[in-house]
Order: structure tokens, then sequence, then C-alpha cells
């Protein structure tokens, strides 16, 4: 049994203008200790589909529909007390912005005792203990002396740090990070990522990964997912997405990436933007950005296929895409070639 299971969830907002459709019949699945990424431009369902985890959609937002399944145990069902027994504990959250996520008047080491105390039996020494540890794993330096400093004394990098020392503390089975470096800068982000991949290996957490930047997921994720317009387009692993992708938005989402073969026939940017979610469009939501759109694809929704098969792929499908060719109804075929150079540095362990 996969450790997360989301069938079919469909999350609705109902806005002045209409309603917003923002994550749409979408299933997919995380082993335990999975890196799991999800990208996709902004407005795809990224963060309504994290925050749909932990049950945290507020009005006007709603989920309409499907299961959420956590080691079984469907969290959709749950009383509020047994969801808020999951938060923190079985799943942790990270944002963008750490600050948010740090009370300004109590210090950075005692929010991470209590949120150890919280949620595990530790006398008040032992959460002291663990919180410091934790700080000096997550690699602030000289842990006991900041202990006792106030947010505002850390910096933008070693808040985000503490955040994560803090999701960590009740060692959940998953952690959902999105957009955790965003607002830092490259190199704080890089080292911050590399910190958060070993501490995933070594608490043995899976990570929900959200990010716009497929660069982050090579390096960090096993898996991918690439949602568009609230459904799932592409799911595949971390290398045949970058070797191999098969719908024509990853392969618009992979041109900004330079170290990609030159040789390819580049999309450059994709032009256009996402589609408003009240009315988006008939057939293939990606179809009026698509170089490779024909009549069909206006009038035909694609199912999510398995590509190599062109059988309807499920939760389980190692690779799936939703494009009319894979299902044998695209008449010209998407004509682009995707060459990887022997120096591209495609995904590789640890690089950052
Ligand atoms: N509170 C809200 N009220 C109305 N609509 C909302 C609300 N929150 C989200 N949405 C709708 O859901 C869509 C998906 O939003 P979401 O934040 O999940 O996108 P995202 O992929 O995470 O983008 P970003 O990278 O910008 O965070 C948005 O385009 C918006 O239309």
């Amino acid at each position: 049994m996969a450790l997360l299971e989301v069938r079919d969830l469909t999350v609705t907002f109902y806005t002045a203008e209409g309603v917003v459709t923002a994550v749409d019949d979408l299933s997919y699945s995380i082993e335990a200790g999975e890196k799991f990424g999800v990208v996709g431009e902004s407005g795809a369902g990224k963060s309504v589909t994290a925050l749909s985890l932990l049950r945290l959609i507020e009005s006007p937002g709603r989920i309409e529909s499907g299961e959420i399944l956590l080691d079984g145990d469907d969290l959709l069902e749950m009383t509020e007390t047994e969801i808020q027994e999951v938060r923190g504990n079985r799943v942790a959250m990270i944002f963008q912005d750490a600050q948010t996520a740090l009370n300004p008047v109590y210090t950075v080491g005692d929010q991470i005792s209590e949120a150890i105390r919280h949620h595990l039996d530790h006398t008040d020494e032992e959460a002291r203990e663990r919180a410091i540890e934790l700080l000096d794993r997550v690699g602030i330096p000289d842990a006991e002396a900041r202990y006792s400093d106030y947010p505002h004394e850390f910096s933008g990098g070693m808040q985000q740090r503490a955040v994560i020392a803090m999701a960590l503390s009740c060692d959940p089975d998953l952690l959902v990070a999105d957009e955790p470096t965003t607002a830092l800068d490259v190199t704080t982000e890089a080292k911050i990522l590399a910190e958060l991949e070993d501490l995933a290996e070594e608490f043995d957490t899976a990570v929900q990964l959200i990010t716009h930047d497929l660069g982050v997921v090579a390096d960090l994720c096993d898996r991918v997912m690439v949602m568009y317009a609230g459904k799932s387009v592409e799911r595949a692993s971390a290398e045949d997405l970058f070797y191999d992708p098969k719908h024509p938005y990853t392969v618009g989402l992979m041109s900004s990436i330079p170290r990609i073969g030159d040789d390819r026939d580049r999309l450059q940017t994709i032009p256009g933007s996402m589609p408003d979610l009240i009315s988006t469009p008939t057939g293939c939501s990606f179809h009026p950005r698509c170089p490779y759109a024909e009549e069909a694809c206006r009038r035909t929704e694609p199912a999510l296929t398995e590509p190599e098969t062109g059988k309807p792929a499920t939760v389980g499908s190692e690779r799936s895409a939703r494009c009319l060719e894979y299902t044998g109804e695209l008449n010209g075929g998407l004509d682009y070639d995707v060459t990887v150079r022997d120096d591209a540095a495609a995904p590789t362990e640890g690089s950052q």
C-alpha cells in the first residue's frame, strides 16, 4: 500500500465570478520515503492540492469529492480531532514564507520544543534537548545559544531551517513542502534543499515538494507530477521526465532549463497563460497554447494514458500523460525531439 493515495480529488472555490475548479479529479500516490515533485505554472492547483491533504481549504473553497488515504485511512472521513492528530504528527507542512510559520513573540527554540511536547510524550528537558539537536542538524550554528533567539534575530535562510526543524521534530511520515526556498537567494536555496534531501533520507520521511522549478525537481525528486489547470498532465520518474517528456506542456516547461541539450526543437517560452478555471477550454485545456493542437484537441478531453501502451493510466501506472497522441487521436503527432548532451546535467545524485 502506498503511504499516500489521492483518488479523484476535486476542489472548488465559490467566487463572485463563478465556480473555480482549482483541482479537477486528481489522483496520485506517494510511497513511504519517496520524494515526489509537483510542478506547474502559477495557478495550476499545486498549493490547493497541498492544503487539501491536511483539510486546510478555507471558505469559499470546498473539497467536493475524492479520497485522501494515508496508510489506508481516509483523511476526508476523519473527525476534526482526528485530523488535528495527523497535522504536524504524521503529515507536516512547510510553506514558502517561513515568517508566517514562526510566532514572533516566542523564541525559536521554545516553538520547536512546544511542537515536540504537543505531539510526543517528552518532558520539557527532553523536548529542549531534541529541539537543540534538530536546530544543529538543519545547520544552525551554535544551536544551543540560538535556541533562545527570537525569529527576527534569524536570517531568512535560518528561519526556513528552523521551520524545517519544527516540521521534522515529530518524525512525520510525509512532509509537504510548498515552494520552501522560493523566498531565498540561490545559494541558500541550494544548501537548504540539499539538507532537506539528507534529512528526509535520515528520517525516512516522504516529501511532496511543490515548485515551479523543474531544475529543483530534477535534483531532489524520485518522481514528478506535472499539473496544468487543476489536472495531472504527466507523471513519470524524474529521469524519464527529463530525458523523454511525453506532454507538450512538460516540454514547454523544460525549455527554460539551459542544461537540456540545445539541438532540440524548443518551445522557448510557452505562449499564453493558464486558462481561467471558471470556464476552462473545451477538449484539452492546454490546446490553446499547444503548438501541436489539432481540431480533435478542441473537442475531446484527453484521458490520462500510459504512453507506451495507450491504455488508460491508473494511480499505480509508472508513466502517464494526458494527450491525444497516446490514444491515437492526434494525426500530426508530436514532432519535438529531446536531446540531452553528454555534458548536460540531467538528474544526478546530490547535485545542487
Ligand atoms: N481563496 C481562493 N479563492 C478563490 N480561488 C482560489 C483561492 N485559492 C485558490 N484559488 C484558485 O485556485 C487556483 C489554483 O491555485 P493554487 O494556489 O493551487 O495554484 P498554484 O499552482 O499553487 O500556484 P502558485 O505557484 O502561484 O502558488 C488559482 O488559480 C485560483 O483560481
